[in-house]
């Protein structure tokens, strides 16, 4: 499989071509226009593996991922600038041009979340909240409507911006906590939230992803449910993609690739019970998610969409 003979190959790398030599990532109507073509590029069905390209479009495809990333940044925060200038900012969401792509994807993690939480958490964290938090915030308002929400950005700006959205929110403003902090320094705070959700940029590539990962299984409490938002198909051009064997120190329970306009997946694990090294005893349930080859996965549809979950045999019997 590809090189650059493939024609999708072909016309991300194009795409990235006149990206990369963009003065600026900031929205213009330029920058709109070309991001939009490659979003709608990516779109399934795209059946690509980007595990088997050759090097050098893997060297693009990271480079991609960062481009995305940066611009995604520029464009919250300018929204977050303009929305923050409202009486009530939260009124006018629906100027942020994927503000309908939040609705689907918050929907889509709740009903994805209730199939394996059976009550209502009161703490959440989200990592990587940003200049516009929309996720916390459509989540917070439409489907966890008693929940606190914890923020966590690294960056101090994106926080600010972030804040100064909430003043004239009676509700939201008692229930939307911001902590400026890079994930990998926050650690015995973790044990107090029943869900972390980690947003799609937080860890720009596989190793620094699992990372972030590895120090969750660290600090969050036994059980704790573990939200995190990966990439399938072509849309691995646009963020980077977890798998299952990732997820060291959680069972992975499902993972979930929407075939509409929403473009992440949604992967959900929960952090295993007891430390892992007793498991590798064969004193806990089967087997651990970083014995990948061992792990027979099915996917199985709904409404077109595909949820792959794990066959998972016996082994350490
Ligand atoms: C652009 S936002 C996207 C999230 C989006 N606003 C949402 O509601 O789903 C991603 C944020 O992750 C933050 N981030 C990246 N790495 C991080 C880390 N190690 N710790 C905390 N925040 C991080 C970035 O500063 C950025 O603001």
């Amino acid at each position: 499989m590809g090189c650059q003979d493939e024609p999708l190959v072909q016309k991300v790398w194009e795409l990235y071509e006149q990206i990369s030599s963009l003065e600026n990532l900031k929205p213009s109507k330029d920058v709109n226009m070309i991001f939009t073509k490659l979003v709608l590029t990516c779109m399934p069905p795209n059946p690509i593996d980007v595990t088997k390209l050759c090097k050098k479009v893997q060297e693009m495809r990271s480079k991609l991922i960062r481009l995305c990333g940066e611009a995604e940044g520029h464009l919250e925060s300018h929204y977050s600038t303009i929305l923050g200038s409202y009486e009530n900012p939260l009124d006018h969401l629906n100027i942020f041009p994927y503000y309908s792509n939040y609705l689907k994807l918050s929907l889509l993690e709740f009903n994805i979340l209730s199939q394996h939480y059976t009550h209502v958490p009161s703490k959440i964290a989200f990592v990587g909240s940003g200049p516009l938090p929309l996720s916390s915030i459509v989540l917070a308002s439409k489907h966890l409507t008693n929940t606190t929400f914890h923020n966590y950005d690294i960056d101090p700006l994106a926080n600010s911006q972030a804040i100064g959205l909430f003043s004239s929110d009676s509700d939201l403003s008692q229930r939307m906590f911001f902590h400026t902090n890079d994930i990998m320094n926050v650690t015995n705070d973790l044990k107090d939230y029943e869900v972390v959700f980690l947003a799609a940029l937080v860890g720009m590539d596989k190793e620094d992803k699992v990372k972030v990962v590895d120090h969750l299984a660290k600090y969050m409490a036994p059980g704790a449910l573990l939200m995190l938002r990966s990439a399938h198909g072509a849309r691995a051009f646009l963020y980077p993609v977890l798998d299952p064997c990732d997820l060291r120190g959680f069972e992975f329970l499902s993972v979930f690739h929407p075939t509409d306009e929403v473009v992440n997946s949604v992967v959900i694990a929960r952090k295993y019970a007891m430390p892992t090294h007793s498991l590798e005893k064969g004193l806990g349930p089967m087997i651990l998610p970083n014995k990948c080859a061992e792990i027979q996965a099915f996917n199985h549809f709904n409404q077109g969409n595909m949820i792959e979950e794990l066959a998972i045999e016996d082994k350490l019997s």
